[in-house]
């Protein structure tokens, strides 16, 4: 569980470690120190002591916020102290954190103030994922004031951090100014908006389930991050967006703004065929072949395997942070072992390439079968090809050359590209 110092985490903590036969699984503290304040080392020795005072197993994780401007430092802080955690926890763990029902109306009207839609009015979930990390929060439905309780019935002893009095951060703003004079008036405010939150968290539920069968629809593939635009345009507005939003979030990216999502929609989706319109946010890029919307990340195209100068065997290939050449053994198909004794080259078009495919029995361009083949003009420097003495022998990931062929009995090689 994590355990910042402060009273609710203090709380679940002490709750934990006093029914801890209760739970079938071995509980264990981690503190994360953010380094970002002089008493930091302080908080985290203080967190040591009370867990060693509970008999609990206990870690601290030390982080360097970074990438703080994009984002805000509170959530560049929870970014940087659940990558830690993520690389603690077994994949089996579960890690649970202290926020509480006020936590929770308070993200809701802070989601509300930055317009965001559905799915960030929901805010916090009981069960949550984020990346590999799944996280529980068992106190979201208990108030401040109980926990304020238990903690005091208890003679607990928590960390009041300095910058929560800090009201240029928007929560504690909220916190201090605005929520006293809301609650004089409206005293079940934090019941109120919390339950609007669990309302939009079961439409978003809903909305998630027309995304997924619009998906089937639209042929989305979330392997090459491509949809069918024709499909998608048969979608009502509000669909379309809805099925672009969730499938982005499928490919594990940032989501675009509203403003660069309708984007998408109107400058990519809509533009003539033969266009080149893109739009990129973050790292980030929706681009548009033909008749399918490519959403993928902006990568460098990194030349490493330049370094590769020959191949004598069957060994993976590492082509860059992503994609790697393996090697499938088929009777009669690919590539002959016979070549591979005098070395094959990797390299990426340079242009002018030709080959005689599989098959076939005349030579063709490697630049029209690229185009025969509807392959993303952005796509075609990026796919590694085979020479044997010059020749062109694979274009992998696609097919091989009739003159590398093995005999029908014989095995040959056949390139294929895979994740890293
Ligand atoms: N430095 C940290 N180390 C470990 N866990 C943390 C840390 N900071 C926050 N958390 C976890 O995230 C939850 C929410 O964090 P938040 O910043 O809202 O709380 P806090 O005011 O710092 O502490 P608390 O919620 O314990 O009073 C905490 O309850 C705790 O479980």
């Amino acid at each position: 569980m994590a355990y910042s110092g402060g009273m609710d985490s203090h709380v679940l903590l002490h709750f934990l470690a006093t029914h801890r036969e209760q739970f079938p699984q071995k509980i264990q503290i981690v503190h994360v120190d953010h380094q970002l304040q002089s008493q930091s080392a302080h908080w985290a020795e203080h967190c040591r002591q009370v867990a060693a005072s509970l008999h609990m197993p206990f870690h601290c994780l030390k982080v360097m916020v970074t990438d703080i401007n994009q984002s805000g430092l509170e959530s560049a802080a929870r970014t940087a102290r659940y990558q830690a955690i993520d690389q603690l926890i077994n994949d089996d763990g579960v890690l649970l954190t202290g926020q509480h029902l006020q936590d929770q109306s308070e993200t809701l009207m802070l989601q509300l103030l930055r317009g965001a839609g559905n799915r960030g009015l929901g805010a916090m979930k009981a069960i949550s994922q984020w990346q590999n990390l799944q996280i529980v929060r068992p106190l979201l439905t208990i108030s401040r004031e109980a926990l304020l309780e238990y903690a005091t019935t208890h003679q607990l002893q928590w960390i009041e951090d300095p910058s929560n009095q800090n009201t240029q951060i928007n929560r504690n703003f909220l916190r201090h100014q605005i929520w006293p004079l809301l609650q004089q008036r409206w005293p079940a405010l934090n019941r109120n908006l919390a339950r609007s939150a669990n309302n939009l968290q079961e439409s978003q539920i809903l909305l998630d389930e027309i995304a997924q069968e619009d998906l089937n629809s639209v042929e989305a593939d979330v392997i090459d991050g491509s949809l069918n635009i024709t499909k998608l345009h048969m979608l009502s507005a509000p669909r379309q967006r809805n099925v672009l939003r969730f499938f982005i979030k499928q490919l594990n990216m940032v989501l675009p703004s509203r403003i660069n999502l309708q984007r998408i929609l109107t400058e990519v989706c809509q533009a003539a065929v033969d266009g080149q319109p893109q739009v990129s946010w973050s790292q980030y890029i929706a681009r548009r072949y033909q008749n399918i919307l490519y959403i993928s990340t902006l990568t460098q195209h990194p030349l490493t395997v330049l370094s590769v100068n020959l191949i004598y065997d069957q060994q993976p290939i590492l082509l860059d942070a992503e994609r790697k050449i393996v090697w499938k053994a088929l009777k009669g198909k690919g590539i002959r072992a016979e070549l591979f004794r005098s070395g094959l080259a990797l390299t990426f078009r340079q242009g002018g390439e030709k080959i005689q495919l599989s098959g076939k029995s005349h030579h063709q361009s490697l630049k029209k079968l690229f185009q025969e083949w509807q392959i993303p003009v952005w796509q075609r420097d990026s796919i590694p090809l085979l020479f044997a003495s010059q020749q062109l022998v694979a274009i992998v990931g696609y097919a091989c050359a009739e003159t590398a062929k093995p005999l029908s009995d014989e095995t040959g090689w056949l390139p294929v590209i895979e994740q890293t």
